[in-house]
């Protein structure tokens, strides 16, 4: 089983692996060798520490498979694992080179007990999981293949050798068509493969299907409102219906919101189809509908690419995808509007905004509302993306100046 085939995507020593063992610094980066090497400082925090280390990885020729073992994994570990044991986010990688992440974790488990290995024995069992072991000696650490006490298996070990960050952070590197898509077929696939699994998806296809006139004559302008949950897009969006006598369209569009919770409770190739879908078909009731009206649309594009991107990309703002990289440009075959404008509010209003309105949240508001570094890139995410660039509204003073603000915009851009 070498290496189970030396994970399916290039021998192990080409390759880098990453550790997010502190989101708040670059990963630890290391590559493997025959020759013993000393570790350096950042890693001897890893490797140089008490307990039992272990690394898994899945892989599959399957997408849909690998990303819901992926995710299958990353719940079993949170929920059995004890608090002894720290869980990081790894992945293994050709510098790089887009496509070549294998998605995984590293474990340090500091605990006494052999619930860890228990866990990884059962994982093992399954044909897309790879387990390696972490040994050191002085000032060396060496990765093998792991089997678990009672199953010998022939081994090679593998030196740990410090790496130089790469250009590009990894969780970079697959994001075209696993988290965003440029096209509809990409998206469309997705939901393709998934429909023995999720039969809902073929209800989905059926709705893109009916839909899929999405050529459109030169007619009213249209104008996309964008911005984090609770920065005023449907206090807006409503308010302009009115003054413009416009016709208000959302993504994803109503006829999907039957669909929407089960989609959102899948991993994120899945999920981020169904987003990427749901555009199309809004897509398709822009182009009638503007035919007859000024069109207003609530989150489009911008919302579905920033989210997603934030999301795949681990640790700091810095790690996004570079400004101007092909992954912030707008899919070709996607209706483009006239105008997108960027709500933005300081993270304290937000808070109190979200406070006030008092309904339930998503667990991805939660998340914005503890995790900073997630908002602070998703706003990123959102001013690099391209073609049509969104126009930052300072969205903090009252409802009624953020509408003025706006139609004043609207005027100048879109003579309306
Ligand atoms: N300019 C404003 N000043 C003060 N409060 C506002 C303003 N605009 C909206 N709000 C209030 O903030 C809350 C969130 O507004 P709204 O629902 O319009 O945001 P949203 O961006 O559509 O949120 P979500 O994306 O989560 O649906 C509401 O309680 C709304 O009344
Ligand atoms: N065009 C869109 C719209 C939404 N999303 C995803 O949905 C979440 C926010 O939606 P709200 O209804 O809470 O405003 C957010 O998590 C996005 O991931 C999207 O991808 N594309």
């Amino acid at each position: 089983m070498l290496q189970r085939a030396m994970f399916r995507c290039g021998q192990l020593s080409s390759r880098v692996f990453a550790v997010e063992f502190d989101l708040r610094t670059q990963p630890l980066y290391f590559t493997l060798s025959s020759n013993p090497q000393e570790l350096h400082h950042a890693h001897q925090q890893l490797f140089g520490d008490d307990g039992k280390l272990f690394s898994l990885h899945v892989h599959s020729d399957s997408r849909i498979e690998k990303a819901q073992a992926h995710a299958e994994i990353k719940h079993k570990l949170c929920v059995t694992l004890s608090q002894d044991c720290d869980v990081f986010e790894a992945s293994s990688f050709i510098p790089d080179v887009k496509n070549s992440v294998v998605k995984g974790f590293f474990i340090r488990d500091k605990s006494t007990t052999t619930l860890s290995e228990d866990t990884l024995k059962t994982l093992q069992q399954s044909k897309s999981v790879c387990v390696f072991s972490y040994k050191r000696e002085g000032e060396y650490c060496w990765q093998e293949l792991w089997s678990p006490v009672d199953q010998v298996q022939e081994s090679v070990r593998q030196y740990i050798t410090p790496a130089a960050a790469a250009e590009h952070h990894p969780s970079t590197l697959n994001i075209r068509n696993s988290d965003v898509f440029y096209c509809m077929d990409e998206a469309y696939k997705v939901l393709q493969e998934c429909t023995d699994i999720i039969p809902e998806s073929k209800e989905v296809l059926k709705l893109v299907d009916e839909q899929l006139e999405t050529s459109r004559a030169d007619g009213f302008p249209v104008i996309v409102i964008e911005g984090l949950d609770a920065t005023g897009k449907t206090t807006l969006t409503e308010a302009l219906r009115e003054s413009l006598n416009a016709t208000l369209l959302k993504s994803p569009p109503q006829c999907l919101a039957p669909f929407r919770q089960r989609f959102d409770s899948e991993p994120p190739l899945i999920r981020r189809a169904f987003y990427a879908l749901g555009n199309y078909i809004t897509a398709a009731h822009i182009g009638k509908e503007s035919l007859r009206a000024p069109v207003i649309v609530d989150r489009y594009w911008h919302s579905t690419a920033a989210y997603a991107i934030a999301t795949a990309v681990g640790g700091r703002v810095e790690n996004l995808p570079k400004p101007g990289s092909e992954l912030y440009r707008w899919p070709e075959d996607l209706l483009q509007p006239n105008l997108v404008l960027l709500l933005t509010v300081s993270p304290e209003e937000r808070l109190r905004r979200l406070r006030d309105r008092g309904q339930d949240k998503t667990v991805e508001e939660a998340e914005l509302e503890i995790n900073q570094l997630f908002r602070l890139k998703v706003e990123e995410a959102y001013k690099r993306i391209q073609n049509p660039a969104c126009i930052i509204v300072d969205a903090s003073p009252s409802p009624q100046e953020v509408l003025q603000q706006v139609q004043h915009l609207i005027r100048n851009k879109c003579h309306l």
